[in-house]
């Protein structure tokens, strides 16, 4: 079946020492071909995840599929996974080509096909003439891309990637996030990448998996997750926001504090109590009397592309604003917002039921 999920869980959890829950009830669906992340604090279950569908552990309830059969018990070298470690395990007594030919010799590959393969392999991640050196003499970036060469030379139908950049200064990052991004289009392997910095994740992903204490709380696009959190967590942990609470008095109105806004969510209960997420580029400064918003600024920092601004309104609630307009610390100023800027989360929304809300007034506009 073309279309089938390539790995599937479902219902997974895993206790780790008979009483730690690491993963609680998980249940998601990969498909082939694209690059996913998983994204989250430091605990949150991402390695777990990884481990399980590399095989090095398994499951403590529930079943992890494979192309359609369950694999729970098959053992990991018998799976098309591969793994590229954070500290990319590769092995220092070895040289470039001796680290890549490693798995191939193992399974008894001929020597003239094995250097067939390495080469292919060198030539796709941009090492071509590397070959003999040692991988002490290789720099971080050129380490990665061993280790993604000795993922690919085994035809994985997956690979696992483990914060493979964490290691990596600022610079070498950005780049290798975009060799990776490229590397991944040209190979057309499934990637599921582990990172818990949310601007990777939105830079570099088909589709991003939020993770919060073992459960996924929203799985989407980037531009799904970054414009439609379905909570405070996800609202919080991917990008920077201001999130207040406020109630739906009724379709398209809103209110918080003692003010009343247009907005364009519907399906809400009247006077229905929800949380608001507003990002601080979609505030605009402007005069006091225009703005929907009055505002004192606290203080202000200048970011390279925009200033970030921190001010307060009447009823203490904090806003953050990114602007390319300057503001005086202390000076009174007014906040204005598209009715579209505001995103409203309904609070214990599941995300079946919030993806069943949004598509029901999918195309209703007001
Ligand atoms: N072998 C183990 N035995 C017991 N507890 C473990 C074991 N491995 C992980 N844990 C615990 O399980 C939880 C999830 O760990 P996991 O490594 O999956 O998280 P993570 O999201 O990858 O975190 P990080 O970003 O810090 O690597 C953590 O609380 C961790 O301490």
């Amino acid at each position: 079946m073309p279309d089938q999920p390539i790995i599937r869980f479902e219902n997974v959890s895993k206790v780790y020492d008979q009483n730690t829950l690491v993963l609680d009830d998980v249940s998601f669906e990969i498909e082939r071909g694209k690059f996913y992340t998983l994204l989250g604090p430091s605990g949150c279950g991402k390695t777990t995840i990884l481990r399980l569908i590399a095989g090095f552990m398994q499951p403590s309830k529930g079943s992890i599929f494979f192309n359609g059969s369950i694999i729970n018990k098959i053992p990991a070298n018998k799976r098309q996974v591969n793994t590229v470690f954070q500290d990319y395990a590769l092995f220092p007594h070895l040289n470039v080509f001796e680290n890549i030919a490693f798995g191939l010799k193992i399974k008894k590959w001929k020597k003239k096909a094995i250097e067939k393969k390495v080469e292919e392999a060198l030539r796709f991640v941009n090492l071509e003439g590397y070959e003999y050196r040692e991988i002490n003499e290789m720099s971080g970036g050129q380490r990665q891309r061993v280790a993604i060469a000795r993922a690919i030379v085994n035809e994985p139908e997956v690979i696992l990637l483990d914060e493979p950049l964490s290691a990596l200064d600022l610079k070498l990052r950005t780049e290798m996030q975009y060799e990776l991004r490229e590397l991944q289009r040209r190979l057309g392997i499934t990637f599921i990448f582990v990172t818990h910095d949310q601007e990777e994740a939105l830079a570099m992903s088909d589709e991003i998996f939020v993770l919060n204490k073992g459960k996924v709380e929203q799985s989407g696009t980037p531009i799904d997750i970054y414009d439609e959190p379905i909570n405070r967590f996800v609202a919080d942990f991917i990008g920077e926001s201001n999130i207040v609470s406020a109630f739906m008095k009724e379709d398209f109105l809103l209110q918080f504090g003692s003010k009343t806004f247009e907005c364009v969510d519907q399906g809400f209960h009247s006077n229905e109590q929800v949380e608001v997420v507003i990002r601080p580029e979609d505030l605009e400064i402007t005069s006091m009397d225009k703005g929907k918003l009055k505002v004192k600024v606290d203080s202000q920092l200048f970011r390279g592309v925009h200033y970030e601004i921190c001010c307060y309104d009447e009823e203490g609630n904090e806003w953050l604003v990114h602007s390319t307009k300057k503001a005086a610390v202390g000076e009174e100023i007014g906040l204005n917002f598209e009715p579209e800027a505001i995103h409203v989360m309904r609070i214990g929304e599941t995300e079946e039921e919030f993806d069943r809300r949004l598509e029901a007034y999918d195309g209703v506009t007001k």
